[in-house]
């Protein structure tokens, strides 16, 4: 009992947390997406948010990113409560965060150096050589300084990823949240964008968030992460996805985290789904 104390009093991960979620539920309007999530995000950790479709992955991310209060909870950053005080109070937190959404989200009628120089241009005083000299310097990091004048629709879905990555970083963010980085790209591609955001983490020392369904590249780069379940609205696993996908005992996590290891015959999946669903 003395030395289950001791582990207790010594395990202390929000001492080593950049980001941490306390019993935060999360819904819109009155509809309760997720409840009783809490997570711990290490600094320099790269952290998934797993589950299945729909069951609230890029919820909780938009709310962490400040686009979505919680119904209840407590969000902290840093040590410092997220959703209390002043809308100035998350500005100044929010300028620690860059986001890279889904589509890339660049505009399209300004050129890739445009669409990164706007952050620049918005949120600090900087002159156009100062930030054309910045541009240049992101664009280096993601290997795209050919593409500075070309337009989103003169280049390929990778590289508007990696342009939105660009934009992302242009403010020098220490946190960095992807909503799925790979979806769209083709598996080379998308090991390019795995080796660039373990770079970003290993290099610069960013703090990754990360929200995919891409098993190959959660295993290569993620080693901390939550699994979130549709069904009971909770999360249902912590751990690294290789630690899920080795050693959970839950047949729902297992399942999915082992699927593209299986070689199944087609509507196994369909089986499976429905067994789990029955809790069996
Ligand atoms: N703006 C919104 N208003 C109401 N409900 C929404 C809104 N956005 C998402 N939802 C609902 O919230 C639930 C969770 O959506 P969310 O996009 O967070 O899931 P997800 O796990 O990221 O899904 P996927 O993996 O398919 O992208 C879904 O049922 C979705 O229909």
């Amino acid at each position: 009992m003395a030395d289950g104390q001791t582990r207790e009093t010594a395990r202390k991960p929000e001492d080593d947390a950049l980001l941490s979620l306390r019993d935060i539920t999360i819904g819109y309007g009155t509809k309760v997406i997720q409840s009783d999530v809490s997570l711990d995000v290490r600094r320099g950790s790269i952290f998934a948010i797993m589950g299945g479709s729909g069951c609230g992955k890029s919820t909780i991310l938009r709310s962490m990113v400040g686009l979505l209060r919680p119904m209840s909870g407590k969000y902290s950053v840093d040590g410092d409560d997220y959703w209390s005080g002043p809308d100035s109070h998350r500005t100044a937190l929010n300028r620690r965060f860059g986001v890279l959404f889904q589509s890339g989200a660049l505009w399209s009628s300004m050129t890739v150096g445009e669409n990164i120089s706007l952050p620049l241009e918005m949120f600090t005083r900087l002159n156009k050589d100062m930030i054309r000299h910045l541009v240049e310097m992101k664009l280096g990091l993601v290997g795209l300084s050919h593409a500075i004048d070309l337009y989103p629709s003169e280049i390929s879905g990778g590289m508007c990823k990696r342009a939105g990555l660009a934009r992302a970083m242009a403010l020098d963010p220490d946190v960095l949240f992807f909503d799925e980085p790979s979806a769209g790209l083709d598996p080379v591609t998308s090991a390019r964008l795995d080796d660039l955001i373990l770079t970003l983490r290993d290099g610069l020392g960013a703090t990754i968030i990360i929200v995919s369904h891409e098993l190959p590249s959660l295993f290569a780069i993620a080693d901390d992460g939550i699994f979130l379940d549709a069904r009971t609205k909770k999360p249902i696993a912590h751990g690294s996805p290789r630690d899920l996908r080795d050693h959970c005992t839950d047949p729902q996590v297992h399942a999915f985290m082992n699927r593209e290891a299986r070689t199944e015959p087609a509507g196994a999946d369909t089986a499976r789904k429905g067994q789990n669903a029955n809790g069996k």
